[in-house]
């Protein structure tokens, strides 16, 4: 078949090492590195499946941990991927695809092929923008993996070098808590290619939306605990994840949480800042530094998504519902207050004059958030701060009071087993739900004159009309990345929330003639519906806002920035055209 799998992962950055004195690797000898929350030091040394040693490290400064004695022979350059030209043919001779070896040569080493017709496909399980997961069989192993399957449309070198950067990036990764790249199923004739995981049965998304179940305080200490900690490796790794939100937290039924979906991932070189885009994160889990058009950022932007995911568990519904990027700005300024001058002043973003109010808004999250427990409210304010290094790092959230007092957090293997619960299955059992209650109605109507049915079509489309219009609705977002995922890195549309509000990414997003520099953000608003959200992952899931705009007007105050019973002020207009947005 020409297909291949590799067998062996290796820590990315240990084998860089490895690789400058052999490019041989030993067979049945690994190095793996053992993180723990409180640092990641630890090198042990595993032979023919043996612990032989651990191995005290120290690092040169540039957080590469290293054996005692050995020095830093070269700069690692993270952003490397392709490995010399005979190394390449190499590869190719082993089995890997040359096309594959030039765009992430790297990430191939110390891997072997294996036959892709040794996978059973059991099952469709995701759909990302820009793959296909399904649940599989490994029939060599009997383990059931999840081979997430990478659409090349037309071979766009887009999604080929996104793909390539997702993979470099997994393979520089290496924690219990961080999705593990367990290999790459390739065909020499074909261009799908299918990354190869564990296979982990839910998400925090799925688990969180779920009605019947109510988080305790130590479980979500122990979720929040495990997320810092799979966040504290990535950036000791130099890695930005820049899409936290609860469904790319995988959790299996250990109850061991992992970080998930490295699409929108990127180095980062605290040393030497490069611009990066901005049209990065969730909408809902977006720092205010890249909705005002921040290119220099760093481990902020995912310890901001952190503090909404915490906000989330504690609060029991996402805190900052954001339809467009602009009302997401203006929720963040309700509830975290609007920057300070000396912020504005020595940020120097690029919308800041599009997007200073005239006066400023005040912090409420102490206020609103008085019911949580008060252990998590230092953590809360320190990890939604406006100013990114007021957030700290991970490490310090790791060793705040939420983690330190009781009650602590419990073991992941006490958490209870729940039936299989992504966003996915609860967007399914909501469809089902709609469905059965359509045709009951249908039932009803069926008794009644053809006529009157007919009229209470027209008047009121039927539940399942509905629910094909959420589903449109969702499917769109997803394929238009309008849907507050900023996919843009990956795809870059020419308008990216063209159908769903202002773009703010570019410097003109905003129509000058729609909102003048002078009209304080408080006088444009929104609405919400008044019912209770069902999805927790951003607007991909059931959003009420999609389900009608109402256009009363009420004024909204420090104390509404969560209430979502209320309808909220709003006359959004849409970019340059002056219609109300419809999300
Ligand atoms: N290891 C896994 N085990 C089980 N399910 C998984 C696994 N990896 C991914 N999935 C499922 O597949 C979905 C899509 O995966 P992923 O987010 O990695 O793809 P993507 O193309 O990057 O998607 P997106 O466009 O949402 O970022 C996930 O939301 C999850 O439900």
């Amino acid at each position: 078949m020409g297909c291949v799998i590799s067998r062996e992962v290796q820590s990315g950055i240990v084998s860089e090492v490895k690789e400058e004195k052999s490019l041989t690797v030993e067979s049945n000898r690994t190095v793996e590195e053992v993180s723990t929350s409180r640092g990641e030091g630890n090198v042990v040394e595993v032979h023919n499946g043996e612990k032989v040693k651990e191995k005290e490290e120290k690092s040169d400064g540039d957080g590469v941990q290293r054996p005692k004695g050995e020095r830093r022979r070269y700069k690692p350059n993270p952003r490397l991927s392709n490995p010399p030209k005979h190394l390449q043919g190499e590869q190719v001779a082993a089995g890997w695809p040359s096309w594959l070896t030039a765009v992430c040569g790297e990430a191939l080493n110390g891997w072997i092929p294996r036959k892709a017709d040794t996978f059973e496909k059991i099952d469709k399980i995701g759909q990302g923008t820009y793959s296909n997961v399904y649940k599989a069989k490994d029939t060599i192993t009997g383990k059931i993996v999840a081979l997430k399957k990478v659409r090349f449309d037309n071979l766009e070198p887009e999604s080929v070098k996104f793909m390539a950067r997702e993979i470099l990036i997994l393979r520089r990764l290496d924690h219990p808590n961080v999705i593990k790249l367990e290999g790459l199923v390739t065909s020499r004739m074909s261009w799908s290619l299918y990354l190869v995981f564990d296979y982990m049965v839910h998400d925090l998304a799925g688990l969180a939306a779920s009605p019947d179940i109510k988080f305790t305080e130590p479980q979500v200490k122990c979720y929040m605990h495990q997320l810092l900690s799979g966040l504290e490796h990535c950036h000791n790794r130099h890695v930005l994840h820049r899409d936290i939100k609860g469904s790319n937290l995988l959790i299996d039924n250990e109850g061991v949480l992992k970080i998930a979906d490295f699409g929108l991932a990127s180095f980062f070189d605290p040393n030497r800042r490069h611009p990066m885009t901005n049209r990065v994160v969730t909408l809902w889990y977006r720092p205010p530094e890249l909705l005002l058009g921040a290119t220099d950022y760093g481990v902020g932007v995912d310890l901001w998504s952190a503090g909404c995911i915490l906000g989330e568990l504690l609060y029991g519904k996402p805190i900052m519902p954001g339809r467009t990027e602009v009302e997401q700005l203006h929720k963040i300024y309700k509830l975290c207050g609007s920057p300070s001058e000396e912020y504005w002043k020595k940020s120097k973003l690029p919308n800041a004059t599009l997007f200073k109010p005239r006066e400023p808004y005040k912090r409420c999250i102490r206020d609103v958030f008085k019911e949580f427990p008060p252990s998590a409210l230092p953590l809360v304010d320190t990890l939604l701060a406006i100013d990114p290094v007021q957030r700290k790092s991970a490490s310090d959230a790791l060793r705040s009071e939420f983690f330190t007092t009781e009650p602590y957090a419990c073991d992941p293997s006490s958490l209870p087993k729940y039936p299989p619960t992504k966003e996915m299955d609860v967007k399914r059992r909501d469809d089902e739900a709609r469905r059965s209650r359509a045709a009951a109605k249908a039932r009803v109507d069926g008794g009644k004159k053809h006529r009157t049915r007919d009229r209470a079509v027209k008047a009121a489309p039927a539940p399942e009309a509905n629910a094909e219009l959420q589903h449109n609705i969702d499917r769109r977002r997803l394929i238009t990345h309008a849907n507050a995922k900023s996919k843009s890195e990956k795809f870059p549309p020419p308008h990216e929330d063209g159908q769903l509000g202002f773009p703010l990414g570019a410097s003109n997003h905003i129509d000058p003639d729609i909102v003048p520099h002078d009209v304080s953000l408080d006088s444009m608003s929104y609405t919400f519906s008044k019912e209770p959200f069902q999805a927790w992952s951003g607007p991909i899931g059931n959003h009420p806002t999609t389900n009608g705009i109402t256009k009363r007007k009420t004024k909204n105050t420090a104390n509404d920035a969560l209430d979502l019973s209320k309808p909220y002020k709003g006359t959004l207009k849409d970019k340059g055209k002056g219609k109300k947005i419809i999300a």
